[in-house]
Formats: structure tokens, C-alpha cells, sequence
């Protein structure tokens, strides 16, 4: 039977899955502190062993109940773990057990590095942030792509990982409420012009529509589905995904352009000059998913891999899709349901500036994706500075 877990009866699971030698000395703590669910971390005080488990609540726990959630999503999320494991053990915490009846993904502490937004607001570089992302994103998508994987395979995931209820919350939090006046968006009443501008401007709501559709419907490769700078664990060694119960298969895009999304968010909450490790994060994390996406085609059993220009043409598609999302992921964390920390903890008037400056750069994002080398990211953000320029 189902049942949110307390710190108490996590113990108690703990000991009876076995998950720590008998004479353990338990201590258990509730860190959750994203928008869905629990996440308790226990430890062996004898020896400081540890492990997390977390649980899915039947509702979105930012919200509460009047906003029933599956539960099946953390089958979901430990599913695609152990997919992304196959390709990329590096880069993914291990699962030791999961429940899709408790809907409980057990898994490995990973606490000694730091949530990748915490440490970039507090001014970290991480500086291998960039390569293991790119390699991260390349591998899991070639590898779960049709030129990657046996094309009936590839039919079975598929199946595997419809995920009808979280794609939901992303269609509409992020592809349709912000550009509507919707009543599950959330800003500071000083926007309200900025934003009733946005909510009138036809040209971006015809390009948004168009990325919104390509969401719901390319299903190219398996997606992480929510790679904000939230859901990565890092340190100057190493870096860790965490958290893909939004995972589907979607547009090759998606999560380089959520990734870009944050990375351009926390430059925005900081000081012109101090924005260039986020520049350098972004132009790195396309060139290393470039490159390994590169040498993973050499050895596809597709027979278009060896026509000129194919490849070239996924790629390019990739950028235009990913900048576009970046630009949704841009303003819906200034304006929609679900923030960030990097904008959020600024001191009002900063915070405003920042957050006019987000929403000129989301839409120009969005409206000038087939245009844009990645190298012009920098100078989209230098030329959204100000009104009119
Ligand atoms: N494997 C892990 N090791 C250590 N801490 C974790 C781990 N997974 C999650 N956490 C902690 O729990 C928090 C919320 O986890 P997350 O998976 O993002 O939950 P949600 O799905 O609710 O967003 C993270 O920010 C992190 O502090
Ligand atoms: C009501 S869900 C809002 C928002 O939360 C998710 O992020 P996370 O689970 O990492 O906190 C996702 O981005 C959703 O769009």
C-alpha cells in the first residue's frame, strides 16, 4: 500500500530492505526542496554510510493537494536513471532499489557536491560543468535515437516513457501559460506593463505555438526533460543529473536549451562583468555535444549517416530548437508558476532589471532561433540590455 514516508518509517524501510549492516545507528532528515516531492537522507552514524530515498507524492507538493499528480512518475525517473546509466554511468547517481507501488527511487548520497545552482549563484565556476553536460546530453541522445538504437527498441522506449501527465505541466508551464494571462502565473505587480506587452505580441506567441508543437509532437530521443541548473549536482571534478521524472521522448533540443535557459538566468542576476564563465559554459557544452554527437554518428548502422550533410542538418536543427527553448524556459521562470533562486533571491530593484532584461532576452531568443550561431548568445544578452537597443 502506498503511504508518504516520515523520517521515522524511512528508517524502518531502510532496515527492512536490508540497505545497512544490522548494528547501524540510523538518523534520517527530509531535504526535499523541489517543487514535487520528498527526498529523505539516512545515514549510518557509525560509520557515515548514507543513502537517499525519495518519494512521490500524490500531488505537487509546490501546490498541495488540489493538484493531483501520478505517482508513476518516480517509475519514471528511476527507469531513466538506469537507461542513462547504460550510456553514461559518470554522470547519474546509482539506484539501489525502486517501488512503484511506494513510489520510491533508492539511491546513492550524493551530497557531498553542491546543487549547481546554489554554487552558481554563490559565484562557483564548476569548470567542468560544460564538458560532462555536452557529453551527457550527446551520448543519452544518440544512443536512445533512431541511428543509435534498433529502430523497434527505440518503438519499445518509447512506449516506456510516455510520461502524458509531467509533459503536461511542461506544455503548459512552460509553452502556454506565460504567453496567456493565465492565473498560474506569478510576478512582481512593477512588471505588469512589460508583461501585458509580451501577452500582446502576436509575432512571439506564432513562434512560441511553433515550439510548443514541436514538443508535443517530435519524438526523437530520450529526453532528461527537465535539465535546469536545480537538477544537477556538481563539483570541480564532477557533475551529476539528478531528478529526470519529466523524462520522454521529445526534440533533441530540449534539455541543451533548458540547460542554456539557467545558465543565461544566473548571468543575468549577476554583474556584466562577472557574466563570462556562463558564456563559456554555454559555447562549451554545444561544442562538446557537437563533437561527441559527431563521433557517436561515425559508428551508426544507419545508412543516411554516411550521406554528406545529414548530420550536419540534425545538428543545426538541434541549435535552433535549443535556443528556442531556452527563450520559453527564459521567461517562464520570470513570470510563470515555478522560479529561480538566481532571480528570486536578488534585492528588488536588481531584481527587476534583471527580470525586464530575462523577458526581452527570452522573446529575441525565441524570435531570432534560426539566426543565431551560439557564439551570438553573448551578444543577444549585451544587445537585450536595455530598452529599444
Ligand atoms: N541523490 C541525491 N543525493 C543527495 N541529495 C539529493 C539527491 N537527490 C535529491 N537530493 C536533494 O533533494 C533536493 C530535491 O531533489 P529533486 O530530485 O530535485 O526533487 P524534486 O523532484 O522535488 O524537484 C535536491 O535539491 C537535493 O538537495
Ligand atoms: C508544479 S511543477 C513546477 C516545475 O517544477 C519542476 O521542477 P523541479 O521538480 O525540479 O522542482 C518542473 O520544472 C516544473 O515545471
Amino acid at each position: 500500500m502506498y503511504e508518504p514516508l516520515t523520517e521515522q518509517n524511512a528508517v524502518a524501510l531502510a532496515i527492512r530492505l536490508g540497505l545497512f549492516q544490522e548494528d547501524a545507528l540510523l538518523s534520517c532528515q527530509e531535504i526535499g526542496d523541489g517543487n514535487l516531492n520528498l527526498v529523505f537522507r539516512i545515514v549510518n552514524e557509525r560509520t557515515n554510510d548514507s543513502i537517499i530515498i525519495k518519494q512521490a507524492l500524490p500531488y505537487a507538493k509546490v501546490v498541495g493537494e488540489s493538484w493531483p499528480l501520478t505517482l508513476k512518475r518516480a517509475t519514471i525517473e528511476s527507469q531513466a536513471l538506469r537507461t542513462f546509466a547504460s550510456y553514461v554511468p559518470q554522470y547519474v547517481p546509482k539506484v539501489y532499489y525502486s517501488d512503484e507501488t511506494l513510489a520510491i527511487t533508492v539511491m546513492e548520497d550524493l551530497s557531498h557536491l553542491q546543487i549547481a545552482r546554489r554554487g552558481l549563484i554563490e559565484g562557483k565556476t564548476f569548470p567542468k560543468l560544460s564538458e560532462h553536460i555536452g557529453e551527457f546530453v550527446a551520448k543519452t541522445a544518440f544512443y536512445t535515437s533512431d541511428f543509435g538504437m534498433n529502430q523497434q527498441q527505440k518503438k519499445k522506449l518509447v512506449q516506456q516513457f510516455t510520461n502524458p501527465e509531467l509533459c503536461k505541466i511542461t506544455e503548459d508551464l512552460v509553452f502556454t501559460d506565460p504567453f496567456f494571462d493565465h492565473d498560474t502565473n506569478s510576478f512582481e505587480t512593477e512588471l505588469r506593463a512589460d508583461v501585458e506587452r509580451l501577452w500582446q505580441d502576436d509575432e512571439l506567441k506564432r513562434e512560441a505555438a511553433k515550439l510548443k508543437r514541436l514538443f508535443l509532437t517530435k519524438a526523437d530521443v530520450l529526453l532528461h526533460g527537465d535539465l535546469h541548473t536545480g537538477s544537477i549536482f556538481a563539483s570541480d571534478d564532477d557533475t551529476k543529473v539528478i531528478d529526470p521524472e519529466f523524462a520522454f521522448y521529445g526534440p533533441i533540443g530540449f534539455d541543451l536549451g533548458q540547460f542554456f535557459a539557467n545558465l543565461l538566468l544566473n548571468a543575468l542576476s549577476r554583474h556584466e562583468s562577472e557574466r563570462e564563465p556562463l558564456f563559456t559554459h554555454i559555447e562549451k557544452t554545444w561544442d562538446v555535444f557537437v563533437r561527441t554527437f559527431t563521433t557517436c554518428w561515425q559508428e551508426s548502422n544507419e545508412p543516411y549517416a554516411r550521406v554528406s550533410f545529414v548530420l550536419d542538418d540534425i545538428v543545426s536543427d538541434a541549435l535552433v530548437e535549443a535556443i528556442g527553448f531556452a527563450g520559453c524556459e527564459v521567461i517562464r521562470r520570470t513570470i510563470g508558476l515555478a522560479h529561480v533562486a538566481d532571480l528570486d533571491e536578488l534585492p528588488l530593484e536588481r531584481r527587476l532589471e534583471a527580470k525586464r532584461h530575462a523577458l526581452r532576452l527570452g522573446r529575441e531568443l525565441i524570435v531570432q532561433r534560426e539566426h543565431l550561431p551560439i557564439h551570438a548568445i553573448k551578444r543577444l544578452v549585451e544587445q537585450t540590455a536595455h530598452v529599444n537597443s
